[in-house]
């Protein structure tokens, strides 16, 4: 997989080069480009802003400047530009794993007020574009969403994480939130480990596991489970 990504802030995006993310661009799974959107500026002040149409608080970045940079960064090819904002559409772990089928991915991050819609509206003519949200809240720009996107989408390609099971039981695999997890020692400050983890018996051990995941989804998210796909839960899910 090939990652472009564009900023005004390169440096904000150094952690993609650290960890996990570093060794997956060791092992050559995945080739991480990250761009000064200022490199396609033209004028002394290499300005990528301007005043808003229409008038209201803060700046809008330049429809040419990012037209050049995209038409640079995606040159080749038709690959999938995402641009992260507080009006895009929720980013979720489907999504994750549709972005970790993409062969080149492209990530253009917006500042100030965001970036002129006719960028957007001018790169959709020639590939699919996404504009999506990390959560509702409002970051300050586009690169904090980009790691965290990254990092999930990257995770899920195969050969970066140690154990693969581990993406397979990730929290909303199956739709559900994962259950509390525990290791030694069996009993830290009073507290001591459930002692069905310590039966060996693994049928009883699974079933555990499904009734805190289904308890502490209904806890925290409930609206997870309504969005369960018919025949989700068994019967003794239901008894819950
Ligand atoms: C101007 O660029 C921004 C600003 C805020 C922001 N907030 C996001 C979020 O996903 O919460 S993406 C994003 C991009």
């Amino acid at each position: 997989m090939r990652i472009d990504v564009v900023t005004i802030f390169p440096e904000y995006l150094d952690p993609l080069r650290a960890a996990l993310l570093g060794k997956a661009i060791d092992k050559g799974l995945i080739s991480v480009g990250v761009h000064d959107l200022r490199d396609w500026t033209h004028d002394v002040h290499k300005a990528v802003d301007d005043s808003p149409y229409g008038g209201g608080p803060g700046m809008v970045m330049k429809p040419q400047v990012w037209g050049d940079a995209l038409d640079a960064v995606c040159a080749g090819g038709t690959p999938r530009l995402v641009v992260p904002t507080p009006a895009g559409r929720p980013f979720t772990q489907a999504l994750a794993h549709e972005y970790a089928a993409e062969p080149h991915l492209v990530f253009a991050c917006g500042r100030y007020e965001g970036i002129d819609q006719r960028v957007v509206d001018d790169a959709s003519r020639r590939m699919r574009v996404d504009e999506v949200s990390i959560g509702d809240y409002v970051l300050v720009g586009g690169e904090v969403a980009v790691l965290v996107m990254v990092e999930a989408v990257v995770r899920l390609l195969p050969g970066v994480l140690g154990n693969p099971a581990s993406a397979a039981q990730d929290s909303f695999s199956d739709g559900l939130l994962e259950g509390p997890s525990y290791t030694r020692p069996e009993v830290w400050r009073g507290l001591a480990v459930p002692d069905v983890l310590r039966s060996g018996n693994h049928r009883a051990i699974d079933r555990w596991r499904r009734d805190q995941a289904l308890r502490r989804t209904w806890e925290r998210r409930p609206e997870l489970i309504d969005a369960l796909p018919e025949g989700a839960l068994d019967k003794h899910d239901r008894k819950l």
